[in-house]
């Protein structure tokens, strides 16, 4: 049979508890070697959605295929074409990675020399080489996430499921993750669906990036085209001394199109910002008893995406791991 070019499909897929519709009606398509960003803020349904497509939950509503098969009538022809990783691993402590990576490859039906010789090829696939002997309870939480992933290639999958691959990562460890996750796309073609609340990291690994809120998507494109499509620039200023004084002045200029924030750090979305900053910081230089600390220039990030689709930023400062936004998005833009 010819292997069909789309990896994933959700069509109007439901899944409720209760009262809540934690999917509320999701339609995507995922092409074969995409690496797909499901990018939301906690709650959004990132995690439900994921357990729906590897056949762990079932939906309340629409359909959805894996690898050409549908994952309600079919699981076990999807079980056999997808590797998942979940949130929470399921790792027993107290056997090494080694022996875990066996009892992975038995379980897929593996025989012994074929497991073995999968093991040595995992091992170099995601550097977990020399910890592969010890006891589980004995890894660092990245070396966790990265037998965890190994796991879930045991048995060569068409598609992975990566639910939160980096969530309480150190920035080593997270780089790794990435790395990893690359080079499975770049060198064995394989089709990666992330889930993540981090901005970065869709921006950074997704071919495109489905963001989705409250159980629905809300908006779809690669990372580039979606932060086009806001149309705006964005100058961040950080005043000290009267900063209302200062921003009911920056109201009154025309090419400003929008102020958001509050206290000291205002966001303004500008369509021209190179022509924009100037008049900006002449204007905040006339006002008295404002002091501009800081005048930033940037393209919007995927969070502006974010707060121009549902009018609210995509969660605290947890979701931009630390670092600034806006430098990031002026590099990846
Ligand atoms: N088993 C369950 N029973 C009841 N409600 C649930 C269950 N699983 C998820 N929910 C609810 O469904 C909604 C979506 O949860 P989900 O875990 O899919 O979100 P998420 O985007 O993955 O968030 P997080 O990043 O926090 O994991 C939330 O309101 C959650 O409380």
């Amino acid at each position: 049979m010819a292997l069909s070019e789309v990896a994933i499909s959700a069509d109007g897929v439901v899944r409720r508890f209760g009262e809540v519709n934690a999917v509320d009606g999701v339609s995507l398509t995922v092409q074969r070697g995409e690496i797909y960003g499901f990018l939301g803020p906690n709650g959004a349904g990132k995690s439900t959605l994921t357990r729906i497509l590897c056949t762990l939950l079932k939906p309340s509503a629409g359909r959805a295929t894996v690898a050409g098969y549908d994952v309600d009538t079919e699981p076990g022809q999807v079980r056999l074409r997808a590797g998942v990783a979940l949130q929470e691993a399921a790792l027993d402590e107290q056997q090494t990675g080694a022996e875990m990576l066996a009892l992975q490859g038995r379980f897929y039906g593996l025989s012994k020399k074929a497991t073995k010789s999968r093991v040595s090829e995992l091992t170099e696939l995601v550097d977990i080489g020399d910890a592969l002997n010890r006891r589980i309870s004995t890894y660092s939480g990245g070396m966790k996430r990265r037998l965890d992933l190994a796991l879930a290639l045991v048995h060569d999958p068409e598609v992975l499921f990566l639910d939160e691959p980096t969530t309480g990562l150190d920035p080593v460890s997270r780089a790794k993750v990435w790395h990893e996750v690359r080079r499975l796309n770049d060198e064995l073609g394989m089709t990666v669906f992330l889930t993540t609340q981090y901005l970065e990291e869709a921006d950074e690994l997704a071919d495109r990036v489905g963001i989705i809120n409250k159980g629905k998507l809300v908006a779809e494109g690669t990372p580039i085209d979606l932060k086009r499509a806001i149309g705006t620039d964005v100058v961040t200023v950080t005043l000290g001394g009267d900063a209302l004084k200062a921003r009911q002045t920056l109201e009154k200029l025309d090419l400003v199109e929008r102020i958001d924030g509050s206290g000291e750090t205002l966001t303004l979305s500008v369509s021209d910002g190179p022509s924009a900053i100037s008049p900006i910081a002449v204007t905040l230089a006339q006002v008295s008893d404002v002091e501009v600390l800081e005048l930033s220039l940037r393209r919007p990030s995927l969070d502006d995406v974010f707060l121009s689709v549902t009018g609210e930023h995509i969660t605290d400062s947890s979701s931009t791991l630390g670092t600034s936004v806006s430098s990031h998005s002026q590099e990846s833009s």
